[in-house]
């Protein structure tokens, strides 16, 4: 029987630990929060996170990262990305050695501007073979009410990818391998940047016809990143590129999204941070990683840019709209 242990018991690393044992793996979840492990363990149940979302049976929860640890063959790290460091300097000396290492994160690290599959390797000094990212759109409550959707597990090592798709397929998460990495990773991180923008136009009123714009300019700015970066385009033109993209920037339910559409609103961003209930918006913090690393790489990314005015440099939502309009016009 494969085993898992689930770091990080937060909206998406709870529902996924739910598909896991719906798939059949034993899965321990590690809670920081004592009170938390408990609740999942007596009364299945994530109260904090997926209120109302009964947990299965087989499906355990511990505060202590060594026991949650202990024999596992899949290690999914589901912790936020700018928090993902810290966590495994504290768990790399309990980590089983061959287990596979699988990041569920979408974000890119402030000032290293790494990629969560570089973190891991950096910090436990695994091979990058037993490093895997899972990506794809995949809203934690919709999953967690069992709706049908599909993910993808990018792992260089192909049958390490096909075990971990083994391990979480149901009959409504469809798991598909792939071995690009990179742009799994880039396109799940910054399709959180390009929610943030899809959320303020639709707060300061504007339809369909923007965000439809500025979901496909944001997947060439995306593509155009994943590419500079070593990403096969193709990848960013399926589940962990646009799939996601398309989720996140019109669902009610992405932290990302609200945010932006909270702002949009005139709200501040504290006010932009009660609208994701306390829950991580990852790229709040990811826009100005991927904006850093893409100017690195010398790619053009203005609704990162713009996504970056609006929350760190105090501009106005309509004023980057008619900065973003006024750009020297191009052919698609
Ligand atoms: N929620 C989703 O629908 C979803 C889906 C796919 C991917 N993701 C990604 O998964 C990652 C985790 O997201 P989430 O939805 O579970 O976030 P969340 O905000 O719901 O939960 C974050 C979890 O991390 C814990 N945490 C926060 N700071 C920590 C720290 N310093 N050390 C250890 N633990 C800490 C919190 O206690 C909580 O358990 C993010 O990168 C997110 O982009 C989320
Ligand atoms: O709620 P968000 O904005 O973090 O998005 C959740 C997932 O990444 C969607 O796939």
């Amino acid at each position: 029987m494969t085993k898992a242990a689930v770091m990080g018991s937060g909206s998406w690393g709870t529902a996924y630990a739910k598909v896991l044992a719906d798939a059949g793996t034993d899965v321990m979840m590690w809670a920081r929060r004592a009170e938390l492990a408990q609740c999942i363990e007596e009364r299945n149940e994530n109260r904090d996170y997926l209120r109302g979302i009964i947990l299965p049976e087989r499906l355990h929860a511990t505060a202590d990262p060594a026991a949650a640890l202990e024999d596992a063959d899949i290690v999914v790290l589901a912790v936020p990305s700018q928090t993902l460091r810290t966590n495994l300097g504290a768990w790399k000396e309990m980590l089983p050695p061959d287990a596979t290492l699988m990041s569920l994160a979408k974000g890119i690290e402030m000032d290293t501007l790494l990629r969560m599959s570089q973190v891991i390797t950096q910090v436990t000094k695994a091979d990058q073979s037993r490093v895997a990212v899972l990506s794809g759109p995949n809203l934690a409550r919709e999953i967690a009410e069992s709706q049908p959707a599909a993910t993808v597990i990018a792992c260089p090592d192909s049958s390490r990818a096909i075990s971990l798709q083994k391990a979480c397929h149901t009959m409504y998460f469809r798991p598909y391998t792939n071995a690009d990495v990179i742009g799994c990773e880039i396109g799940g991180a910054c399709k959180n940047v390009i929610a943030l923008a899809c959320g303020m136009a639709a707060g300061v009123g504007l339809g369909v016809n923007t965000i439809a714009s500025i979901i496909t300019r944001g997947l060439a700015e995306i593509t155009r990143l994943g590419v500079a970066l070593g990403a096969n385009p193709a990848t960013l033109a399926g589940l962990a590129g646009v799939g996601d993209l398309v989720a996140t920037c019109t669902s009610s339910l992405s932290r990302n999204r609200s945010f932006g559409e909270a702002l949009g609103r005139g709200g501040s961003m504290a006010e932009a941070q009660a609208a994701t209930h306390g829950q991580v918006a990852e790229g709040v913090k990811s826009c100005t990683s991927v904006q850093a690393l893409a100017n690195s790489y010398g790619v053009e990314m203005p609704l990162t840019n713009a996504v970056h005015q609006v929350c760190h440099e105090e501009q106005a939502v309509l004023d980057a709209v008619q900065q973003l309009l006024g750009r020297r016009m191009k052919p698609e």
